[in-house]
């Protein structure tokens, strides 16, 4: 059997630079990947759906165009579309690779199950290591829909494979990657209708951001069905049928599942070693990644932390320090997170109902996107800006920023709340005319009132 000084199940955005730094530092890293390098991000997540949304915005964009007085024809060639989406994940997916080769970290790529106390298998090797990190990520989680499984149906693992664009979509979920995916397709011209089973849109997110989404999705011409559950798939002849509980019939030639995700942990073994899951399947954490098996940590979604690349890379950052004998936390860091529909949707810190939740003498702002002189000029009215304070500090508490690029706005927020920040700081700023940043002072200033 091999020895070595850590090894890192699974190579997501927090074990790859783990093990990375690791084997850097001359020390032996083992990491097992049992599909592709650079895990869910970069191969069947945030790259490629983001490389696609950039053609698939690029196209909406010149069609919501008529009410700038540009009148354009859109062709899209969607072979073209799809050959740049796999080609900037096949780049990055090789750059790791060679990142990983590099700094001299033995890559397994097995199935890896832990088989006995700090030691983990895969294929046929067969190591033991003082330290063990689980960052296996989770999969698309399918529900047991009669007459789904055996059909050729579209999950984030398979939808950027596709080489034509289907004239209709379906698709099921009203979360991030059913809007974000199918928003896209229908920017691109599939005719696509959504399957929402409650009354809206991301439903964990504010009423507003729901609302507003849903009017940007019906202006693309998707149709959404809400308080709606898919009874029965069918699939002949190329065409999918998803009878709705209220008995209607949609048809289209593709049906994307998006309704969540389920902890890649079955195959670990975790038993073996007493790593605890929780009700789901996740790995039950302390403040500190520790696992409760001896030795063994996990870090980004399998672990049941908010699911996005940055929270899995900062665990990684935080994992690395509590190592080396730092006294950090996961818990201390400011959440921020986007939605790349369009709008977009920003969100950093607590809503105004979390805050009182917490019990704090909280108060929310909200500006519209159609009192902004950049957002009527610019044609992206729809949306909004709010910010959330603390009545009995006026520090800042949260921010939820609907509207063009709001992902990238929504960093001013994320800032001003890590460094503790008033609303009057942010209110004495003067910023750029005409920008959307020129709307935050602005947002502070309605505290005055
Ligand atoms: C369509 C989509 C779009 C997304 N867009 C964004 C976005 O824009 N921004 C954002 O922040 N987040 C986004 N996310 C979420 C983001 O991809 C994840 O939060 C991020 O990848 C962190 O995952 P991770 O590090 O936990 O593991 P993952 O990246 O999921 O990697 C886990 C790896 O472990 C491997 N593995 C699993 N079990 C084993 C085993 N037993 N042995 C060996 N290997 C194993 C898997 O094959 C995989 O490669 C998106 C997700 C999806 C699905
Ligand atoms: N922009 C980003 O950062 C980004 C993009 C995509 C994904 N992600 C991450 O990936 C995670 C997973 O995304 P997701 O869209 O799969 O999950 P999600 O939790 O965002 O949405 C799942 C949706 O499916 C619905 N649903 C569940 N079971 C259903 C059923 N049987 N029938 C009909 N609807 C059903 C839920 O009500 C919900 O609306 C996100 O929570 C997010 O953390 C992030």
């Amino acid at each position: 059997m091999e020895t070595a000084d850590l090894i890192v199940i699974g190579s997501g955005q927090g074990g790859i630079p783990l093990a990375s730094d690791f084997a850097q530092e001359g020390r032996r890293a083992v990491i097992f990947e049992r599909d592709v390098l650079g895990g869910s991000c970069i191969n069947y997540g945030c790259t490629p759906s983001k490389a696609f949304l950039a053609a698939a915005h690029a196209a909406g964009r010149a069609r919501h165009a008529d009410k700038l007085g540009i009148h354009a024809q859109v062709n899209v060639d969607f072979p073209a579309v799809m050959q740049r989406v796999r080609g900037i994940k096949g780049s990055f997916n090789q750059g790791i690779h060679k990142r990983l080769e590099d700094a001299g970290v033995k890559i397994v790529f097995a199935e890896a199950s832990f088989v006995g106390e700090k030691t983990v298998a895969g294929g046929n090797f067969v190591v033991q290591a003082p330290i063990i990190v689980i960052n296996t990520g989770t999969s698309a989680l399918v529900p047991d829909i009669p007459g789904l499984a055996g059909t050729p149906y579209l999950t984030n693992r398979n939808f950027f494979d596709l080489k034509e664009l289907p004239p209709r979509l379906v698709v099921i979920g009203g979360g991030y990657i059913s809007l974000e995916l199918g928003q896209g397709l229908a920017r691109l011209g599939s005719q696509t209708q959504i399957i929402v089973r409650g009354d809206r849109l991301l439903d964990a997110e504010e009423p507003e951001v729901s609302a507003t989404l849903a009017q940007a999705l019906e202006q693309d011409g998707i149709k959404l069905h809400f308080h709606a559950e898919a009874k029965q798939v069918a699939y002949q002849n190329g065409i999918f049928t998803a009878t709705l509980n209220s008995g209607e019939e949609l048809q289209a030639e593709a049906l994307l599942v998006a309704t969540g995700r389920k902890p890649n942990t079955q195959a670990l073994n975790a038993a073996a070693t007493g790593v605890e899951l929780d009700d789901r399947g996740y790995i039950k954490i302390s403040d500190r990644f520790a696992t409760t098996g001896d030795g063994i940590y996990a870090i980004g979604d399998a672990a049941r932390q908010p699911a996005f690349t940055h929270v899995s890379w900062e665990d990684y950052r935080r994992l690395k320090a509590i190592l080396a004998g730092e006294n950090r936390t996961r818990s201390d860091r400011v959440l921020g997170y986007a939605v790349y529909t369009e709008p977009q949707v920003g969100r950093v810190g607590m809503t105004l109902e979390q805050a009182q939740q917490k019990g704090i003498n909280a108060r929310s702002v909200t500006l519209q996107m159609s009192q902004i002189a950049r957002a009527i000029e610019w044609g992206h009215d729809l949306g909004f800006y709010r910010m959330v304070i603390d009545n009995d500090t006026n520090k800042i508490l949260g921010a939820t920023l609907v509207g063009y690029e709001a992902g990238e706005i929504v960093h001013v927020f994320l800032d001003l709340i890590a460094a503790e920040a008033t609303w009057q700081l942010l209110e004495q700023s003067v910023h750029i005319h005409p920008t959307y940043g020129e709307a935050l002072p602005s947002l502070a200033r309605l505290y005055q009132q």
